[in-house]
């Protein structure tokens, strides 16, 4: 295809692009995307589940079981060798449908993030995912989308576009639709086209798709891009530095345990190896890494079926240890949903329900409220469409019978300057019967101060101080009842052109319209809830601050000893000053998005850990710098939700104190999983070192260690994932996020449970040991280790004891178990086992005596819990 668009007029553009000003048809779209192949950039190679297999192997502890394995086959014990490869290769299938299925879970939930693009098909507008764009497509653009593919510009109002991911250029380029002459144009020159990987952040445009996918710019420069390769959470890179020095610890007690066996116990090397290997094979937390990944996948999960889509798997954590959530007001703890309340014009308020139009400046404040918007309504079903604020002033406009269409249909807007939450203005030019004129709307303060004159039901006045308080006070009644006060303005132009940021001054001040928007009901209760769990809520908004304030005095964020803030006030605050106030700050008003900056990084010196929403194109950088950056699902921009961790499917306060929850409760059920695992294993370390001190036989062959890890430890652990949150767990305070999981507690009872374990075990081992000999012990100790590992799972749901969790409350856990105890008995019981286990029979008091030394720990351990009141 030829590829100088630039050179083109729009209309040339769609010629060749063999498209109408309708859009494509459904069927050519169709047709183009099975031409064309979906809208995206060429993945890395995904990985071949031949080389996901293979990679199970390297691995540290694999290379030791093969050494194992080596060492039984050279012993003479060939079933072994077989078992263990059994298990290796078990081992690997098991990891790599794992690697698939978190692969797919994060794949759905990156679609379920794909950015998406408001395209023109068959005449009508509609909303797709943007890997569906197919070149020709008319796709609209506004302040805060992402540009998803190339395109010929065909239309655009002061459409500004930072394009920094393509030529590194950071300042936003100002675009037109003429066409270019010349052969060669660089890209940074190509003003009427725009390209794929942009953002929109000024203006609108309409633009005709020219490329898409790896035709496009991006594609062409783009090396692979390797999207698919999660990043580790830094509890996963915790775990693997403590798996590592693990392992360099057991390398080190093998050699140990080696050699005494050698020298002290007079042992053969061959049998002294065993010994090592089998200390080796008991120490290795071999589930622990995919556990951890799996439970993580979980708790993803859940949260997206509650409306919390996280994008980075280590926001869940981070979510886990929130301590400051900073919120948007409008929309997020508020319904935004707005209703006009009350308008003032010519010094008289009226109420919004009971008004009848009595004057010209009234007349004329309903005029530019209907004309200076872009939301429209359905007046006969009330369907409205646009901007809430805006919505609430065509509303207003129906019940006096008038509806905006007509009206806009007669006043043209001849040009415009959109609204943005930095200047918080919006002005639109029409003609009226008084020659071109400059409507404006927007925050009261910044119009007022922009006005020279007043309008009165019998024409202009000057502006005097005494009028201006009038207004200031009439705003500051309305804002202490919560309400959002909008200012309006309008201006005489000389002729009608476009207009620049200058234009909006020397305004004739025309009226006030207030209106009301109530809390989300759920606002209230989330904010207490996050009050109790210790995480403090902080208002955000570029609203009025009496406003502001009184809203979040009804919602609970402003309490005793609480203050308020606008943006003017922060800048004048030094970084000390605001350090010393910033926990008693509960609202900043009146502030644009890059005030957000400062207030992020401000906690985050506290060294707190916070969480921020945002929904505009600027906020795209203090959702980047906040810990858990939180975008809207609903009403954010494509910029906001690129730039986040987690996006809220309703935009909703509640969920993200609700995903703090789950993130907490992921965390809990991690650190009970690898307490579990850690205990196990220390019982079978602390068993091992002690027979090899006290010049015994190897307690467990290698394979009764693996069967353990990797087949009846796993089911509890998975099972301790999945146990549901506990009531408690947010009334606690947010847990210290630079404190270790691996703590001194932690610790202390992962070496005091797995003593327990380890002393039942040798008692087992002894009592076989005394029956019969070497055989019956070692099948005593590897049975009750396994089962007493099966109970210990109970205890490890939970520092209560299993009276207050309740025996049913995670059936997980009782399935874990019943899989557990059928797998036992299989390896026990069924003779073909026998040789590949090493077991040998036993009776029924072996039996006896496994079954009450394996429930000994745990019986011991949940009655201490009783009598300490847990
Ligand atoms: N469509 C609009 N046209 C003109 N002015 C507007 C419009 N929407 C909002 N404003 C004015 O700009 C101010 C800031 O609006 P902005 O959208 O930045 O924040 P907000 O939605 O009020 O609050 P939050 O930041 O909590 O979402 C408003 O208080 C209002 O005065
Ligand atoms: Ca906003």
């Amino acid at each position: 295809m030829d590829q100088n668009f630039f050179q083109k007029t729009p209309k040339q553009a769609l010629e060749q692009l063999q498209v109408t000003s309708d859009g494509l048809t459904s069927s050519q779209a169709a047709q183009r995307l099975a031409q064309y192949g979906p809208n995206q950039l060429a993945e890395g190679k995904k990985k071949s589940v031949l080389a996901v297999f293979a990679e199970q192997f390297k691995d540290l502890l694999v290379a030791i079981l093969i050494a194992a394995a080596l060492i039984s086959m050279f012993s003479g014990n060939l079933e072994s060798t077989l078992v263990i490869f059994a298990v290796l290769i078990l081992n690997a299938i098991l990891g790599t449908v794992q690697y698939f299925k978190a692969e797919k879970s994060l794949e759905s939930l990156k679609a379920m993030s794909a950015p998406s693009a408001k395209v023109l098909r068959d005449g009508q507008r509609l909303e797709i995912s943007s890997d569906q764009i197919v070149p020709g497509d008319i796709i609209e653009l506004e302040a805060g989308d992402l540009v998803v593919a190339d395109g010929r510009l065909l239309n655009c109002w002061s459409l500004k576009v930072n394009e920094s991911s393509l030529t590194g250029e950071s300042e936003a380029v100002e675009k037109t639709n003429e066409a270019i002459e010349g052969e060669q144009v660089a890209l940074g020159d190509q003003k009427n086209m725009v390209f794929s990987g942009s953002l929109v952040t000024y203006g609108r445009a309409v633009m005709v798709v020219t490329a898409t996918g790896m035709d496009t710019q991006l594609g062409r420069i783009a090396t692979l891009m390797n999207q698919t390769q999660q990043r580790k959470t830094p509890l996963q890179k915790n775990l693997d530095d403590f798996s590592s020095k693990l392992a360099m610890v057991i390398m080190v007690i093998c050699a140990g345990v080696f050699l005494l066996s050698i020298f002290r116990s007079h042992m053969t090397i061959l049998d002294s190896l065993m010994f090592a290997v089998a200390l080796a094979v008991a120490a290795i937390p071999e589930a622990l890494s995919s556990i951890v990944t799996i439970v993580l996948a979980m708790g993803t999960q859940k949260m997206a079926r509650q409306n919390a889509i996280i994008k980075e798997l280590k926001a869940v954590e981070s979510l886990g240890s929130v301590q400051v959530i900073c919120s948007d007001k409008t929309g997020t703890l508020t319904q935004n949903r707005m209703t006009v309340q009350n308008i003032w014009a010519d010094g008289v308020l009226t109420r919004g329900t009971d008004l009848e139009l009595a004057n010209d400046a009234q007349r004329t404040l309903l005029k530019i409220a209907l004309l200076d918007s872009d939301a429209t309504m359905d007046h006969e079903t009330g369907a409205s469409v646009g901007d809430p604020t805006e919505v609430a002033l065509v509303q207003l406009g129906g019940r006096f019978g008038v509806e905006e269409r007509a009206y806009r249909t007669q006043h043209p807007r001849l040009a415009e300057l959109a609204f943005d939450s930095d200047r918080k203005l919006m002005s639109t030019l029409h003609n009226t019967d008084d020659g071109p004129t400059l409507y404006t709307k927007g925050a009261m303060d910044v119009l007022l101060e922009r006005s020279t004159q007043l309008l009165t039901a019998n024409g202009p006045v000057p502006m005097t101080p005494e009028l201006r308080a009038q207004i200031q006070q009439v705003n500051r009644q309305q804002s202490e009842n919560g309400l959002r006060v909008l200012a309006f303005a309008q201006r005489p132009m000389k002729e009608a052109r476009l207009l620049t940021l200058e234009d909006e001054t020397d305004y004739t001040f025309v009226g006030l319209i207030s209106m009301i928007d109530p809390p989300r009901p759920e606002s209230i209760q989330a904010v207490a809830d996050a009050k109790k769990a210790g995480i403090r809520t902080v208002m955000i908004t570029g609203d009025h601050k009496v406003t502001a304030t009184a809203i979040a005095k009804q919602i609970g964020i402003f309490g005793e000893g609480d203050m308020s803030l606008d943006g003017v006030e922060l800048d004048s605050m030094s970084d000390e000053e605001l350090d010393q106030k910033l926990p008693h700050i509960a609202v900043y008003a009146r502030v644009s998005p890059e005030h957000k900056i400062r207030i992020v990084t401000a906690w985050q010196r506290r060294g707190c850990i916070a969480a921020m929403t945002g929904d505009g194109v600027n906020d795209a950088p203090a959702l980047k710098k906040a810990d858990v950056g939180v975008a809207m699902g609903i009403t954010g921009t494509e910029v906001s939700k690129d730039a986040a961790a987690m996006i809220l499917a309703d935009d909703n306060f509640a969920t993200i104190v609700k995903a703090v929850l789950n993130g907490r409760s992921v965390y809990a059920n991690i650190r009970n999983a690898i307490q579990f695992l850690l205990s196990g294993n220390m019982a079978a370390i602390l068993a091992v070192i002690y027979a090899s001190i006290a010049g015994l036989s190897v307690p467990f062959q290698p394979v009764h260690l693996l069967f353990i890890n990797l087949l009846t430890d796993s089911l509890p652990a998975i099972a301790l994932g999945m146990e549901p949150a506990r009531p408690g767990l947010m009334d606690q305070p947010p847990r210290d996020p630079n404190a270790s999981m691996m703590d001194k507690p932690m610790l202390t009872r992962v070496f005091g449970q797995g003593l327990m374990i380890g002393i039942a075990s040798m008692t087992a081992f002894y009592i076989g040991l005394n029956q019969s000999g070497p055989a019956l012990a070692s099948t005593m100790a590897f049975a009750t280790l396994t089962l007493a590992r099966l109970f210990h799972g109970f205890n490890c749901r939970g520092k209560e004891s299993i009276v207050k969790l309740g025996l049913g409350s995670n059936v997980y856990s009782l399935m874990a178990f019943g899989v557990g105890i059928l797998l036992l008995a299989l390896v026990l019981f069924v003779p073909a086992m026998e040789s590949l286990f090493l077991v040998s029979p036993l009776n029924g008091f072996d039996l006896l005596c496994v079954l009450g030394l394996a429930f000994a720990p745990t019986l011991l351990i949940q009655l201490t819990r009783i009598f300490q009141g847990r």
